[in-house]
């Protein structure tokens, strides 16, 4: 329970608060029961005082209730809405190996029910505390009146607790399950919404995706979850026959065998008929909060990083200059799946200098992104050393050596926000509108206050946005991976023949991964990938040609 731990440690002073007040109200509230009790036995004496100490307690008890109900709302909304943030920033925080590895379906899941889950737990816990805190006083009253009848009254409330344990069990099993099936169903929502065109023109895939994988998982969840419901509402029932059992034990061992004064008798009676609402109330919040500690396991087994400080400005000292990047021994292996070793690349040496204008080929699969990913410290190597001006990649080392990079990958994201080279969105507008046009855009998209008017561009539409946002970052290093594979010939011709140099030209060292063999000669070094090895380009026996 890292998470709820985290969240906690914060607000523990207004924990305590919220404690105090919930518990002064439970003890006005049962004072009022005492005081009535008494009142009934020996009469209300001065009727001026009586009234107002009557009215005193019910004053405090709506005070104090009303502060604590409201210290304990506010503690409840605050920890969710940090819950919320938290997750995000530890995502954020989160090595792009372990996102990947989890996948986009676990992530949304986690966003958006988990998250929702332990909201729920939240909103009851104050409802929960100030009832516990009830029935604490309650007890004590009930002490205070008989001893005997109190151990009866223990022994009864043992026979509760069991039924809660032994049912409980079962429910949370059943709800880790019903969670369990909550990914395979967001697993088939990802399929549902992001397969829309295959979807759209098959109806066989369609009726596969809902039958087979769909409803299964559905129906199933269904069950466990009905299961679980139905068997808390046996608990539920068996502590009010177990409340009216006690109540009938009181009442007779009162009037037919007399064991009891009548003091005690209608005191008992009175409190167990007062405490049967937060009784009953604790029990009806129990489900939510089983709900919210699986869904808080859930959150924890992701292994997530731990949530970025976004509270420090960016900058700070600027980055020296870029010089070189080296690979020397440098490898990565992805983790294997089915009994089979994931994809190695390399070890590879190779050697990058500012202002050079690298090439990165091979055929499909040969590992060119995953060097991509290499080279930008978006991996880190498992074996050998990578460099940036002399300084090895590690972890530690790894957001400034991503500092000095700017990406376009093929599965890029195509943010409607224009950054400039500090990280603000303010002022940038006249430079996009040049951009824009460069690429051009100018009739397609515009700019206002730094946010592009549209996103929803064909693919090579966008993948120019993408190459604008990185002109506007000012990055040393760019590495385009197979950016102009969606352009059309006469803007390829610009990309290679105008743009690539004149980023080299501005002292821009850019890598590009490319299978456009009629541009290769531009390069200032070809590098070819097989099988996540380097290999020689010239003993390839290849010819710089412009067809
Ligand atoms: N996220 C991943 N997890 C596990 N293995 C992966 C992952 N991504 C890629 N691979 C493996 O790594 C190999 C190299 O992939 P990579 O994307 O680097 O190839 P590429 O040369 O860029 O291919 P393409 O030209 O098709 O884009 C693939 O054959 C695949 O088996």
């Amino acid at each position: 329970m890292q998470t709820i731990t985290t969240l906690l440690r914060p607000v523990r002073w207004q924990i305590l608060l919220a404690v105090l007040a919930s518990a002064l109200s439970a003890a006005a509230g049962i004072g009022l029961v005492a005081w009535v009790n008494r009142a009934l036995e020996s009469g209300l004496g001065d009727t001026a005082a009586a009234l107002g100490l009557f009215g005193g307690l019910v004053a405090l008890v709506f005070a104090s209730g009303v502060c604590a109900q409201v210290l304990l709302v506010r503690l409840g909304q605050g920890l969710v809405c940090r819950l919320r943030l938290q997750l995000v920033a530890r995502v954020l925080g989160t090595s792009l190996e372990r996102l990947e590895s989890l996948g986009a379906p676990l992530l949304y899941n986690a966003l958006t029910r988990d998250i929702t889950a332990v909201a729920s737990a939240f909103k009851q816990l104050p409802i929960a505390v100030y009832n516990g805190l009830l029935l604490i006083a309650g007890m004590v009253y009930l002490a205070w009146l008989d001893w005997a009848l109190f151990l009866v009254t223990l022994a009864v409330i043992a026979l509760g607790v069991w039924g809660d344990i032994l049912l409980g069990g079962r429910v949370k099993r059943l709800m880790r399950r019903v969670r369990q099936l909550d990914d395979t169903l967001f697993e088939q929502f990802e399929a549902a919404v992001e397969g829309r065109n295959e979807l759209g023109l098959s109806r066989p895939r369609r009726r596969h995706l809902y039958l087979n994988r769909l409803q299964p998982a559905a129906a199933e969840s269904m069950r466990a979850a009905t299961r679980a419901e139905a068997l808390w509402a046996v608990n539920l029932n068996w502590t009010t026959a177990l409340v009216f059992l006690l109540l009938g034990a009181v009442f007779f061992a009162g009037t037919a065998w007399e064991l009891v004064t009548r003091e005690v008798l209608v005191g008992y009676v009175l409190a167990i008929m007062f405490l049967r609402t937060p009784i009953a109330t604790i029990l009806d919040a129990v489900p939510a909060v089983m709900r919210g500690n699986v869904a808080l396991g859930a959150i924890d087994r992701l292994a997530l990083g731990r949530a970025e400080d976004f509270t420090e400005a960016d900058g700070g000292e600027p980055l020296p200059p870029f010089r070189e990047l080296v690979l020397r021994g440098a490898g990565y292996r992805y983790p294997g799946g089915g009994g089979e070793p994931g994809f190695q690349l390399g070890p590879l040496d190779l050697h990058i200098r500012r202002g050079e204008l690298i090439f990165v080929v091979g055929g499909n699969g040969s590992g060119k992104s995953t060097l991509g990913k290499l080279l930008t410290g978006l991996y880190l190597p498992g074996e050998g050393v990578v460099t940036l001006n002399g300084r090895p990649l590690d972890a530690a080392a790894a957001p400034r050596h991503r500092a000095y990079f700017a990406t376009v990958f093929p599965d890029f994201y195509l943010f409607a926000d224009v950054l400039d080279e500090r990280g603000n969105d303010g002022g940038v507008d006249a430079r996009v509108e040049y951009y824009l046009a460069r690429l051009g855009l100018e009739d397609k998209v515009s700019v206002r206050e730094g946010r592009l008017s549209t996103t929803a561009l064909s693919q090579g539409q966008r993948k120019r946005l993408a190459l604008l946002l990185l002109y506007m970052e000012d990055r040393p290093v760019l590495l385009l991976d197979e950016w102009a594979a969606d352009q059309d010939p006469v803007f390829r011709e610009v990309f290679y023949r105008e743009l690539l140099p004149e980023l080299k030209a501005a002292g821009k060292t850019v890598i590009a991964i490319t299978h456009d063999d009629r541009y290769f000669h531009l390069a200032d070094r070809v590098y070819k990938l097989d099988s996540g090895q380097l290999v020689s380009w010239e003993r390839q026996g290849a010819v710089f040609s412009e067809q």
